[in-house]
C-alpha cells in the first residue's frame, strides 16, 4: 500500500499554464480540485495580509490582479514539499542560475512575477485551500476520496484540471 496523500494548495499565477500543468502531472500529483479565479484588488490585499507594509506589496497586488490565476488542491505523499522543490526557491532572478529546471528557474521574470504559489505548511494550505474552495472538506476528502486516488482509481480529465474518481 502507498503511502497515505497529502495535500497543498498550488496557483498558477498570471503568466503561465499549460506547461506547469504538464510538470504537475509528471511529478504524480492528485489533482483534486482546480479553478480559476481574477482576483480583485481587494482580494489580493486579503490572501497576501502578512505581506502588507513590504518593499514589493504594490507591485505583487498590481501583478496579481492582472489576469486570470488558476488554483489547484494537489494530493501527493509530499505534496508541500514537492510542490516547493519544483517551484523553485521565491526570487527568480537567482534562481534561474541556481536551479535554473524549477518553474522558477525556467519561467520568472522578475521576484515578483515568479509563476507560482505553493502553501509552507499544512496549516497555511488548509487556510489557503479555504481562502479558493470554501465548500471543501478536508476530513471528508481524507474520509472518501484519498484512499481511492491512492489506489489509483482515478482518471485525469483535462477539460476541468482535475482527477476524476472512476
Ligand atoms: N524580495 C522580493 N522582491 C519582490 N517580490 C517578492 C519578494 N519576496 C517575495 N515577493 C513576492 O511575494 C510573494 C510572496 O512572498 P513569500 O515570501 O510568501 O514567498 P514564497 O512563499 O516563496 O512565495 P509564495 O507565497 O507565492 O509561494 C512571492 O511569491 C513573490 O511574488
Amino acid at each position: 500500500m502507498k503511502n497515505i496523500l497529502k495535500i497543498t494548495l498550488a496557483i498558477l499565477k498570471p503568466d503561465v499554464v499549460k506547461e506547469i500543468r504538464h510538470r504537475i502531472l509528471k511529478a504524480g500529483f492528485y489533482v483534486v480540485q482546480s479553478r480559476s479565479v481574477n482576483l480583485s484588488h481587494q482580494q489580493v490585499e486579503d490572501f497576501y495580509s502578512e505581506h502588507a507594509g513590504r518593499f514589493f506589496h504594490q507591485r505583487l497586488v498590481t501583478f496579481m490582479k492582472s489576469g486570470p490565476i488558476h488554483v489547484h488542491i494537489l494530493a501527493h505523499p509530499e505534496a508541500i514539499q514537492l510542490w516547493r522543490q519544483i517551484m523553485g526557491p521565491t526570487k527568480s532572478f537567482s534562481t534561474q542560475f541556481e536551479f535554473p529546471d524549477t518553474i522558477r528557474g525556467s519561467y520568472g521574470l522578475t521576484d515578483t512575477r515568479n509563476c507560482t504559489h505553493g502553501s509552507d505548511s499544512f496549516s497555511s494550505a488548509l487556510r489557503e485551500i479555504k481562502y479558493f474552495f470554501p465548500n471543501f472538506s478536508y476530513e471528508e476528502w481524507s474520509e472518501k476520496h484519498e484512499p481511492l486516488l491512492r489506489k489509483g482509481e482515478c482518471i485525469i480529465d483535462y477539460s476541468t484540471f482535475t482527477h476524476k474518481i472512476k
